[in-house]
């Protein structure tokens, strides 16, 4: 049923009467006799579960989203857990390295180095730019842990922007994926005659920056009403992108800040479990990352908050965290370092370089150890034995996607730590039965925030996203647990939830983006917290049914 205002005149004054609609119906002869939704629905669910492969299922689920959007998001918003690994991680993972493969139509904006001087010109050919409101940019410089991808890229801003549509029901024409070509430095889709990006090296870093110069400008010029989310730039444009340009543009950088929130709204519900266990205070947490890239530093920066939350200094909290590279432990005496490690490079280590893992556990004896390092089975069986060795309830959140690339699987950590581990992981796992009892591993994935601090910042037309924001989307998330939840000792919540999640996130961004001046929507400023959540839940985009037909 559609509710539509239909004008009429009373004592010479023009009203609107609202009357309900059935969807308008086609005409005649132009769809089968017998068309049911309901019956149409377990007829898509069965045609994709028919399929054997992963991908030929994103292919399907691809098809179906252009030819019927509503059943599309019907189908994720009833299949939540079954989908998502569909249409995001870990499938599209290979939906972005086979792209040029099963490349059938152009989805998304492609702006390429060819536009330089025209790119404001570029971005006027998106057929429909009032709409647009949010926008996922990468360069496809660092998909996932895959690599440079360059213009095969474009899968993951289309992931990102379905489950904003699905998670936080963003309307599907208000979003805007796109991908950046520069160049890739792949070799191997340089020679594919099939490759669709341009056919050169990556331009030089100086060249990059005054690309986006251009770029940043042209999108706030030719879409005003547009939220960016910068998403799988490599690191140090990831870092360098998010400083220069987010106090200009109302933006956020997924695997830095949206990565970080999802980790710390994790990490509070575990510290709470693990220290249950161990007796031990919240603030004596101790956290050692394996991976400093763009995820692990700025996971780092989010899980300060953790500490200061309990009353740490900042430079307390600085010090409870550790970070191991690809040459081992990262500490003032080893030599030059990238400028984003040295912010947590310890100067309370002086001996020689430490490499191996398990020495450095020994040495550290952290309570958690994440995985933003891409390392397939860096936590192996000693690994996770170290770990459980100073631990009654180690914490272990092998974070790196795809599934193939994650530090760990979960029926490992479970054997490994004798069904004690506290987990998250990137990609998703199946549950696990060890001695009678059901353990669920948590999915450590930005995919539970950035919806909802996309619509809260959207809702709020907020002008820039604040670090205050971030947080506050993070602890939301972390307090949206269920008692249900809580008892069956999730960290997250039920992904089948993920609309009312969003929705409580996106209230916690509003307020603070209203408390921080950075908000553009007054008379939201008069809700109250009941009628704000009412107001946001009201804004959410349904599928209808059988619209199509
Ligand atoms: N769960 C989630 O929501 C998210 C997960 N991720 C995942 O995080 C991973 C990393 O992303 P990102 O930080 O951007 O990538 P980067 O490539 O920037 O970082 C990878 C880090 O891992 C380190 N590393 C690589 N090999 C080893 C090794 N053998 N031993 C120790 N460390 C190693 C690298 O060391 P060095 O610096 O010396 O090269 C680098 O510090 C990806 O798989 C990505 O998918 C990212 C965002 C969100
Ligand atoms: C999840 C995500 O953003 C990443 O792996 O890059
Ligand atoms: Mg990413």
């Amino acid at each position: 049923m559609v509710v539509v205002l239909t004008p009429y005149w009373f004592n010479g004054v023009q009203k609107l009467k609202v009357v309900s609609q059935s969807p308008p119906q086609p005409p005649r002869g132009l769809t089968p006799p017998s068309m049911q939704a309901s019956v149409h629905k377990i007829r898509c669910l069965s045609q994709l579960r028919s399929k054997d492969k992963s991908l030929e299922k994103y292919i399907y689920l691809q098809q179906l989203k252009d030819a019927d959007t509503n059943m599309f998001y019907q189908l994720c918003l009833d299949h939540m857990p079954e989908i998502t690994p569909l249409i995001y991680t870990p499938t599209v993972g290979d939906a972005c390295l086979q792209y040029s493969q099963i490349f059938r139509r152009p989805d998304g904006l492609f702006v390429s180095y060819k536009d330089k001087g025209s790119i404001g010109k570029v971005l006027r050919n998106w057929p429909r730019i009032d709409e647009a409101r949010i926008a996922v940019v990468t360069d496809g410089s660092r998909i996932l842990g895959l690599g440079d991808l360059g213009a095969n890229g474009m899968p993951i801003a289309i992931g990102k922007l379905s489950l904003y549509v699905a998670g936080a029901g963003i309307r599907p024409s208000s979003t805007v994926p796109i991908c950046i070509d520069v160049g890739t430095d792949n070799k191997k889709f340089l020679e594919d005659p099939l490759y669709i990006g341009l056919r050169q090296p990556r331009i030089s870093e100086a060249e990059m920056n005054e690309f986006m110069e251009e770029f940043m400008y042209e999108m706030s010029v030719v879409f005003p009403e547009l939220l960016i989310q910068f998403e799988d730039f490599s690191t140090d444009k990831a870092f360098s992108f998010l400083s220069s340009f987010r106090d200009r543009y109302p933006l956020f950088n997924d695997d830095i800040q949206g990565t970080g929130a999802v980790v710390l709204s994790g990490f509070l519900n575990a510290a709470k479990l693990s220290s249950a266990a161990s007796g031990r205070p919240l603030a004596d947490h101790r956290i050692l990352f394996l991976g400093a890239g763009s995820a692990g530093v700025g996971v780092g920066m989010q899980l300060m908050s953790f500490f200061k939350l309990q009353g740490l200094s900042d430079e307390e909290a600085r010090r409870r965290i550790w970070l191991v590279d690809s040459q081992g432990l990262i500490y003032d005496g080893r030599g030059k370092l990238a400028e984003h490690k040295k912010f947590f490079s310890r100067n309370d280590y002086t001996g020689a370089p430490m490499t191996d893992l398990v020495e450095i556990i020994n040495y550290v004896k952290p309570t958690a150890l994440l995985g933003l390092s891409t390392l397939k089975g860096a936590f192996n069986q000693g690994v996770i034995e170290a770990m459980s060795a100073h631990n009654p309830r180690p914490i272990l959140f092998p974070l790196s996607n795809p599934v193939r690339l994650s530090e760990c699987e979960f029926h490992e950590a479970v054997q490994w730590s004798r069904g004690r581990v506290i987990f998250a992981s990137g990609s998703p796992f199946p549950e696990q039965q060890h001695e009678g009892r059901t353990l669920y591993p948590g999915q450590g994935n930005n995919m539970y925030v950035f919806p909802g601090i996309g619509l809260g910042a959207i809702l709020s037309k907020a002008a820039s996203v604040t670090d205050s924001m971030i947080e506050a989307a993070s602890l939301g998330l972390a307090d949206a647990l269920t008692d249900e939840e809580r008892g069956l000792e999730l960290i997250y919540p039920r992904i089948e939830r993920i609309r009312d999640i969003s929705a409580q996130i996106a209230l916690a961004v509003i307020r603070c983006a209203q408390k921080e001046g950075v908000d553009r929507t007054p008379h939201l400023q008069q809700l109250d917290d009941a009628e704000l959540l009412k107001h946001i839940k009201g804004k959410m985009w349904n599928p209808e049914h059988m619209s199509h037909l």
